[in-house]
């Protein structure tokens, strides 16, 4: 059976969507690594495998084996928990694919089932679930320590809001140090520079990928942190990153992320290809 594939990004965060509503493909850490790959590969961020819950074996409980799941992996092959600017992509995909009826639906993710709704025009709103603070941190990059706070969004952040420093200025080709007691797991970590009381710039350098164009669980971290610069838990924010611009919403239960969901191209994986990655 042909192997088919998408391509899309939500603000140039970009993956590779895998249709496997049966959970049949043997998607290892090899195939994930060279699918991703820009020069050997289609080159992406992360594979969203489009999968029903019942056909994973690591579903979380609760989740209704008819829903859809994002079964998301980082470009370097590791399992995140969820991923925004994914689901945003992966909703539009299910939405105008008709594998759903209607604009609102949830989608499941390793964080839990997170509610959409897609908008005429494309965009997509994802409630995100609770911010969680985990509590001050630093992060260290090229010597210089950078304070930030700890969030979880499903998965772990720490955002480090900037006062004097110059955001273009950071050297994210490599990972920021951080405290491995903090987070076991590895973190994303978010660099913010306001340039108002509800609209920022944000960098990212994600766990298992590298510095992105985006990230969309990182401009909700973003947000929070640039919030609790402004002594507030609750409110709203319009987020720059390099690859575009999203709008954050947070309240004391939950969290909103706004934004768009492109398709790039849609084609078959060469057959001969798949089966030498092993
Ligand atoms: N790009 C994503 C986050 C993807 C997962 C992340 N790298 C992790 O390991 O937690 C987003 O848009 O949220």
């Amino acid at each position: 059976m042909a192997i088919t594939f998408l391509k899309g990004h939500g603000t140039e965060n970009d993956f590779v969507l895998l249709p496997d509503p049966d959970g049949g493909l043997d998607l290892t850490v090899a195939r994930v690594r060279a699918l991703c790959d820009r020069a050997r590969g289609l080159g992406a961020d992360g594979v969203l495998r489009i999968v029903r819950a019942k056909a994973l074996a690591d579903a979380p409980a609760g989740i209704d084996g008819d829903v859809w799941f994002m079964d998301y992996r980082n470009a370097d092959g590791s399992i995140a928990e969820t991923c925004g600017n994914g689901v945003r992509v992966f909703a539009r995909y299910l939405h105008d694919t008709g594998l759903v009826d209607g604009p609102e639906f949830p989608v499941g993710s390793r964080a839990g089932l997170r509610p959409v709704v897609v908008h005429p025009d494309g965009t997509v709103t994802i409630d995100m679930g609770p911010v969680r603070r985990l509590g001050n941190s630093v992060a260290v990059v090229d010597g210089a320590t950078f304070a930030g706070i700890g969030i979880d969004v499903g998965n772990p952040h720490l955002a480090c809001v900037l006062d004097s420093v110059d955001l273009d200025s950071l050297d994210l080709t490599v990972q920021p140090e951080f405290d491995t007691t903090l987070f076991p797991n590895g973190v994303n970590v978010e660099f913010v520079a306001p340039v108002g009381p509800d609209e920022i710039h944000l960098r990212v350098h994600e766990r298992g990928v590298g510095e992105t164009r985006s990230c969309g669980t990182g401009t909700v971290a973003a947000t929070a942190a640039a919030l609790a610069a402004q002594g507030e838990t609750t409110g709203s924010c319009t987020v720059h990153i390099p690859g575009g611009t999203v709008h954050v919403t947070i309240s004391e239960t939950s969290s909103t992320l706004t934004g768009p969901a492109v398709f790039v191209a849609r084609g078959e994986l060469d057959q001969a290809w798949w089966d030498a990655q092993r």
